[in-house]
């Protein structure tokens, strides 16, 4: 369970980017944050794994603050946090299974990871979760061979063998076609469902927010203005959310 409880934070004196945001999500849950540009939605996600420091508030993951942890405690609950990124974050001149066992880099000493030591059940691994998300023939392949929705997917796998308990999304799908953005919009929700694990994605697309995710944060001006099941989310709210109608094609 993540519990987000009055989350403050300050880039700049007089200047507030979150104000007193709390949530709560269950494993297995596929979230959606949503709300304009510059609304607070990313500086909530890298407060999640503490790229960047809040200035107050509480961050329980399973009942461990991840603010008030020191340095080794952060290193191995960012093992339980995976990323993924609207661009890609791969090594690009590296093969796919490559990209995928950088993930278990948090798990290994410097050293065995610049040897690019692995074992063979990691390797194995790599392959069930290529697997998974539809890459198996393209393992050894390199990454800057792949298409954005393959890149995205191999994002993916290289989160999931973390063994994460979260996995936090900015923008996924972005860069992405529309044909791309649902194939990767229907893993995360399937596969943050089979492995029993959070998942946070900050959207632009509200269409997209309302068909996959099953919980949706509505994020304004640095403050929560809701915290709705997807089903539930009304015009009128996301008028609220957006200080204007949202048009018909977006709803
Ligand atoms: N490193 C920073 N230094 C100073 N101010 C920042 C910094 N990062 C973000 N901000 C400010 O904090 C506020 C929230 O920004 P944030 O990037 O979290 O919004 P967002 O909802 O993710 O926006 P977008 O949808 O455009 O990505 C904005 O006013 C932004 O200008």
């Amino acid at each position: 369970m993540l519990e987000v409880k009055n989350l403050e934070k300050s880039y700049q004196k007089d200047k507030t980017a979150l104000k007193d945001i709390s949530f709560s999500i269950e494993p297995g849950k596929f979230v959606a944050i949503i709300g304009p540009s510059g609304a607070g939605k990313t500086t909530i996600l890298r407060s999640l794994n503490q790229l960047i420091k809040d200035d107050s508030g509480q961050i329980l993951l399973d009942n461990q603050d991840l603010r008030t942890a020191n340095k080794a405690e952060l290193r191995k609950h960012r093992r339980q946090i995976g990323m993924i990124f609207q661009n890609y974050n791969l090594v690009e001149r590296l093969t796919v299974i490559e990209n995928v066992l950088h993930g278990r880099l948090g798990y290994k000493s410097t050293l065995a990871g610049v040897f690019g030591r692995y074992t063979e059940d990691e390797k194995k691994e790599a392959m069930v979760l290529l697997d998974k998300v539809g890459l198996k023939e393209f393992a050894l392949q390199r990454c800057s061979e792949l298409s954005g929705g393959q890149k995205q997917r191999v994002g993916i796998a290289r989160s999931l063998i973390q063994h994460p308990k979260v996995i936090l999304c900015d923008e996924p799908i972005a860069s992405l076609d529309p044909i791309s953005a649902q194939t990767v919009m229907q893993l995360l929700k399937e596969l943050t469902e089979e492995f029993n694990i959070i998942c946070i994605a900050n959207l632009h697309q509200i269409n997209i927010a309302k068909k996959y995710a099953d919980q949706i944060i509505g994020i304004r001006k640095g403050e929560l203005v809701f915290d709705e099941p997807a089903a539930d989310l009304s015009e009128a709210t996301l008028a609220e959310l957006y200080d204007q109608p949202v048009t018909k094609e977006l709803k």
